[in-house]
């Protein structure tokens, strides 16, 4: 079976980092990153989208499941670069209990 390619995701990284290091204001990203509730808006994403996820297979309808995981996995990537955790250290991590 081919390789998928994953580049989206060290983009995605990469993109999000640099609207860390370059606060602009027309940015979903930074306002996010610099939101007055600080990590906690985040936080309040990631539980959003988990629940979205989480209705959308509930209502078995594939194109929704894509779209809610999708946007679930961005606000995961927020948060990770919001507390310096690379992906590789995630891929490390997921290696490790590989049997
Ligand atoms: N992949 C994404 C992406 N996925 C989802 N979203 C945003 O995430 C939000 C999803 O939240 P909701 O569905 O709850 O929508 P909402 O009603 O706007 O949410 P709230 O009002 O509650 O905040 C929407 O505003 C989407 O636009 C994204 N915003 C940005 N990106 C990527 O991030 C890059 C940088 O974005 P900017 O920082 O905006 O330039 C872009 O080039 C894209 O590649």
């Amino acid at each position: 079976m081919p390789e998928t390619d994953l580049s989206i995701f060290n983009e995605l990284y990469d993109i999000i980092t640099e609207r860390k290091e370059n606060p602009s204001e027309d940015s979903y990203v930074c306002s996010l990153l610099n939101h007055r509730k600080g990590i906690n808006k985040i936080l309040e994403k990631v539980g959003e989208e988990s629940i979205e996820t989480i209705l959308a297979v509930k209502s078995e309808d594939k194109e929704e499941i894509i779209y809610e995981s999708s946007d679930l996995l961005f606000h995961l990537m927020v948060m990770f670069v919001a507390k310096g955790i690379t992906l590789d250290e995630i891929a490390t991590e997921l290696k490790k209990r590989r049997k």
